[in-house]
């Protein structure tokens, strides 16, 4: 699905040029200004005393700044970082190797988390706690268990959700942070600082337009950026402004609100099939031939923060608002609705 999609928050070959992007340090990195706070506090106080910083674990949708902090954590620790993920580390032997590796007080990486193989997962505990690995070398009779001291790193871990992680692995995290969609004041400095790193023209209103339509993601506000470049580029036009980027972003079929058809696919599945819910996430997925994962990580969580969709424990159903979006009349039944969303996680 996603590599179709323009506005898919998820990362793509195309998004190596992210790289230059990057906000280097927390003054840079625009947005999501209490998680900052708090990492600027903590980050002062293990310098001062000269400790590794506390175990961070960063959760929240793909493309809203999981992967720079983690490098921002690192930089402003002045330390060394290594980065893996999950899924890569096969064995436990593989994230032995890692760790024996790190010097004090630097930072590990571990990207998708939840992903970790669960014999692997048992090697961190105790290196997380106590900075020690207790590793069994050998079988059967023979096999005997041998303990090695690590260095004082800090474990900063990134999860699209923290539901997936096992209790025993958040819970050795002393910093838990929770990143949120981005407001459109933030987005527009993001694309206004990414249009000025880039050397592109752009003009106030154009690149609130931009931000406006990103759904909350600075990932998707810099690759919009990106593409109405290209059109405004080839128009003949010097600098980006609203109508520019109006007209880039109609062509790319990203609507009024950043939704593109597959959103609007989403939402009409469960308009016109379901009349507007209750309905189970696996018969949304099977009627969409989507899996259920990106469902739930990519479409979902902008939807209902925008209060277009509610994860009711009966399943999804779709709010007045979604409908009054899709040009439809609301059946009786959703006009009624009570305005909370018991989904949470
Ligand atoms: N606060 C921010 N200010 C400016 N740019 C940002 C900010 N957060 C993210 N970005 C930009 O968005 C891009 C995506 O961010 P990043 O790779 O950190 O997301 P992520 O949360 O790790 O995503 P994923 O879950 O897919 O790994 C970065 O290249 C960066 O340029
Ligand atoms: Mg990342």
């Amino acid at each position: 699905m996603s590599d179709k999609r323009l506005v898919a928050p998820d990362k793509r070959e195309e998004d190596l040029a992210e790289a230059s992007l990057r906000p280097q340090n927390l003054a840079e990195f625009v947005g999501q200004e209490q998680a900052r706070a708090n990492l600027d506090i903590f980050i002062r106080a293990a310098k001062t005393r000269g400790e590794a910083l506390d175990h961070v674990l960063f959760v929240g949708p793909p493309g809203l700044g999981k992967t720079t902090l983690a490098q921002i954590v690192a930089r402003e620790l002045g330390v060394g970082f290594r980065a893996t993920s999950g899924p890569v580390i096969a064995k436990a032997g593989d994230l032995a190797a890692l760790l024996t590796n790190l010097e004090e007080r630097d930072v590990l990486f571990i990207d998708e988390i939840h992903r970790l193989n669960p014999a692997v997962e048992e090697i961190l505990y105790p290196a997380m706690e106590d900075y020690e690995l207790d590793l069994i070398i050998g079988e059967g009779p023979a096999a005997r268990s041998v303990k090695i001291s690590l260095s004082k790193f800090t474990l900063v871990g990134a999860t699209t959700r923290s539901g997936l992680l096992t209790t025993p692995l958040r819970d050795r995290f002393g910093i838990p942070i929770r990143l949120n969609f981005y407001t459109v004041d933030e987005l527009e400095l993001v694309v206004t600082r990414g249009a000025r790193v880039m050397g592109i023209p752009i003009a106030k209103d154009g690149a609130r337009e931009i931000a406006r339509r990103a759904r909350g993601t600075p990932r998707i506000a810099g690759r919009l950026l990106r593409r109405v470049r290209d059109f405004t580029l080839v128009a003949g036009k010097e600098i980006i402004d609203r109508a520019a980027a109006d007209h880039a972003l109609r062509a790319l079929e990203v609507d009024g609100l950043g939704l593109d058809q597959m959103d609007r696919r989403y939402l009409s599945v469960i308009a016109m099939n379901y009349g507007g819910g209750p309905v189970g996430v696996e018969t949304i997925a099977a009627a969409l031939s989507e899996p259920r994962d990106a469902i739930e990580e990519i479409i979902e969580p902008y939807l209902v923060q925008q209060g277009f969709l509610q994860r009711t424990p009966r399943g999804r159903v779709l709010t007045a608002h979604a409908f009054k979006h899709l040009g439809l009349a609301a059946p009786a039944s959703v006009n009624q609705m009570p305005l909370f969303d018991e989904g949470g996680e």
